[in-house]
């Protein structure tokens, strides 16, 4: 796992090669049915509980891939994406099928849980090898689905809150996290990130995992996710690297060939590079400590850490304070 940034990211960060505020921003349209809830809908711990398929390949993508991401869809209000938020309320019902569509997050579950504490342990100065390592943390899960993470973090003792765009996904998740009394304690809503940020709630820990490449515009989501975060609290974001090594596993292998994902699941368009994310994150004041990759074995089926982000990687921020001193080491 990567203590320090890749040489690459440290340079881009020193030059701060962001472009400008609201730039490249354009008007969403929300015309799903499932592109939901301006507003907290339906939430309650889980206690009081097609889309479209190319035919052929993917057009492949622009080589090299270069500039910032081409992120101009939505507007700064909302981080939905109709289209996207679509795709999900599609295979809503498959989330706890481990052999179905999310088999991919099952899979990669236990490798990015052992990033999760080993990084939040550090950060709250909590002891990795206790059963309950982040109990009295106020954690949410944006984007949660079916709570396949939200489940673990509340039993690593978490007081979790997930939400998510897709009120199927919010419903199946309270279903499943009620009949176990270690999980029936989440508290669950259908709504998004920005919506939330008007209701002033904050976390110590704010985690986003395989969310910013299905959101209308990933700086402000960024933003969102900052607002979310108390002073000092931490940020984790997973996602997938927009590059052409992604573009050969992660869809073309992935969606054409294993169909382990439906097709048009992710468009390499929309992938984040991690330099792309580090300067987002900073702009959102949230300073990036430590980046990690997955990596695929193909013989065992499992996934590990690595230093290898060029597909898989996830991200562990700071958020700023007023008084920098006062950080966390
Ligand atoms: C690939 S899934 C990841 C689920 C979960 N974070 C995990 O890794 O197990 C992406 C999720 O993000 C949700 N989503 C997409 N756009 C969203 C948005 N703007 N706000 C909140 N959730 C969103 C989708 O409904 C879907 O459940
Ligand atoms: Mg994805």
């Amino acid at each position: 796992m990567l203590r320090r940034l890749p040489s690459s990211l440290r340079r881009a960060l020193a030059s701060s090669a962001i472009p400008p505020r609201g730039a490249r921003v354009a008007n969403p349209t929300l015309s799903s049915p499932h592109a939901l809830t301006p507003q907290w809908r339906g939430c309650a711990s889980a206690s009081a509980a097609g889309s479209s398929s190319p035919s052929s390949l993917p057009p492949p993508p622009p080589s090299p891939p270069q500039g910032p991401p081409p992120h101009g869809r939505g507007s700064a209000a909302s981080s939905l994406n109709s289209a996207e938020v679509a795709k999900f309320a599609a295979i809503a019902e498959t989330w706890w099928d481990s052999q179905g569509p999310f088999k991919p997050l099952h899979l990669m579950n236990p490798t990015r849980l052992s990033f999760i504490r080993s990084t939040l342990c550090r950060h709250f100065r909590r002891d990795p090898y206790s059963a309950k390592p982040l109990e009295g943390l106020k954690v949410i899960d944006v984007g949660c689905g079916g709570g396949i993470l939200s489940e673990p973090l509340a039993r690593m003792g978490a007081a979790v809150t997930g939400i998510d765009a897709v009120d199927k996904n919010i419903k199946i998740a309270q279903i499943h996290a009620a009949s176990d009394p270690t999980t029936a304690s989440i508290e669950y809503c259908c709504t998004t990130a920005e919506d939330l940020v008007k209701e002033s709630n904050q976390f110590d820990a704010v985690i986003s995992l395989e969310v910013i490449e299905h959101v209308a515009n990933p700086l402000e989501f960024c933003k969102s996710l900052s607002a979310l975060t108390v002073p000092n609290g931490a940020t984790v974001i997973s996602t997938i690297n927009r590059s052409m090594r992604a573009y050969a596993t992660a869809i073309v292998a992935a969606e054409y060939i294993l169909r382990w994902l439906p097709k048009g699941t992710h468009e390499w368009s929309k992938l984040v590079t991690p330099e792309e994310l580090a300067l987002a994150l900073q702009r959102a004041s949230i300073s990036v400590q430590e980046m990690a990759g997955f990596v695929y074995n193909p013989l065992t089926g499992g996934w590990s850490l690595s230093d290898d982000i060029s597909i898989n990687y996830i991200a562990y921020g700071i958020k700023k304070s007023e008084t920098p001193s006062t950080m966390p080491q």
